[in-house]
């Protein structure tokens, strides 16, 4: 997929036939995963055992979502801060709103929060939710299989309890003819992302200040972010990427994310197999929470997004990206 005159932005398009473990489909496909989460920290999956199906009912859903009232709205609540459903203000972006399910791989989550919004539930929307969840939940764990055949490490070297966090968004079309920040630049703090959307929007940081748009995702195709903890498990081989939401035109973009958020009490660290005299452990092993909890803490404020893990956790505050 051509993004950029210059840059040839990576799509992987996971056939069936490929997807058999230790085949030359299977090997193919791991080098690529690989080199795309090392050069962009991020491609493009196509990935046709989602149902195109699937993802339009989801974005149907998430479209009688956001009519519901904001006293409703405001029940989406997180112990986190910042989390559960941000409304259009300056913290995100005027054009933004977005609401959480914290565990929407779990059916009974996924109701509760249906609960919220409908008092009378929406069963349609529970399931439709609950299997997009649990299938990017699946296509994720096929990517870290494939990283870790990829670095011939045993698979249980990228193993963790998680939930998947859903996130699902709405931006609106920004005033006629403007391009309006949607989404500002970040690194991911969760693992790793899956995102689908309905509409181009999303634009990636490839050299320093150069971005690129990510246009003519296809009706499967999902885009796979490095997240900042997954740098330091492979010893800085896996590369976060900044991205950032850009809104153009006169349509309102809708996006759902699958983020992989660790259990209390995951511990990251990269397998002793990464860590060699020519690659020396560049990140003291953190527990996952704090590295989270840190990186949307006030003095964190200060610092730029993909410079938090380095402040974090670097052995060597002369390391840098
Ligand atoms: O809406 C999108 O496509 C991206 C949102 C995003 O980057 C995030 O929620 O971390
Ligand atoms: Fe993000």
């Amino acid at each position: 997929m051509a993004v950029d005159a210059e840059i040839e932005f990576p799509t992987i398009e996971f056939r069936s036939s490929d997807l058999k473990r230790g085949t030359e489909g299977w090997n193919r496909l791991c080098k690529r995963v690989r080199e795309a989460c090392e050069t962009f920290g991020c491609f493009d999956v196509v990935y046709k055992n989602i149902s195109t199906k699937i993802r339009e009912d989801a974005f149907e859903l998430l479209k009688e979502l956001v009519e519901v009232p904001v006293e409703r709205k405001q029940k989406n609540t997180s112990p986190l801060p910042c989390h559960g459903w941000v409304g259009p203000s300056e913290q995100v972006s005027v054009l933004y709103e977005g609401f959480e399910d914290a565990d929407a791989s779990n059916y009974d989550s996924v109701k509760s929060f249906a609960q919220l919004m409908w008092p009378n539930g929406h069963p349609r929307f529970s399931d439709t939710i609950h299997t997009l969840a649990t299938q990017m939940e699946e296509l994720n764990k096929l990517i870290w299989l494939m990283l870790t055949d990829s670095y011939g490490l045993r698979e249980d070297s990228l193993k963790m309890n998680y939930k998947t966090l859903v996130r699902m968004m709405k931006y609106l079309a920004p005033p006629l003819g403007e391009y309006e920040r949607g989404f500002f630049p970040h690194t991911d703090k969760p693992v790793s992302t899956l995102i689908c959307e309905d509409k181009s929007g999303l634009e990636i940081e490839v050299n320093d200040g150069q971005w690129i748009k990510l246009t003519n995702l296809s009706p499967s195709s999902f885009v796979f972010i490095v997240g900042d903890p997954l740098k330091a498990w492979s010893n800085r081989r896996l590369k976060p990427v900044n991205h950032r939401v850009m809104m153009s035109g006169d349509k309102n973009r809708y996006s759902i994310a699958a983020f992989v958020i660790p259990n209390e009490g995951t511990i990251i660290k990269a397998p002793k197999e990464l860590i060699d005299d020519q690659h020396p452990q560049l990140f003291k092993e953190f527990d996952f929470m704090d590295f989270f909890l840190y990186a949307i803490s006030d003095p964190a404020k200060h610092i730029d997004s993909g410079e938090l893990l380095h402040a974090y956790a670097s052995v060597s505050p002369l390391v840098s990206n």
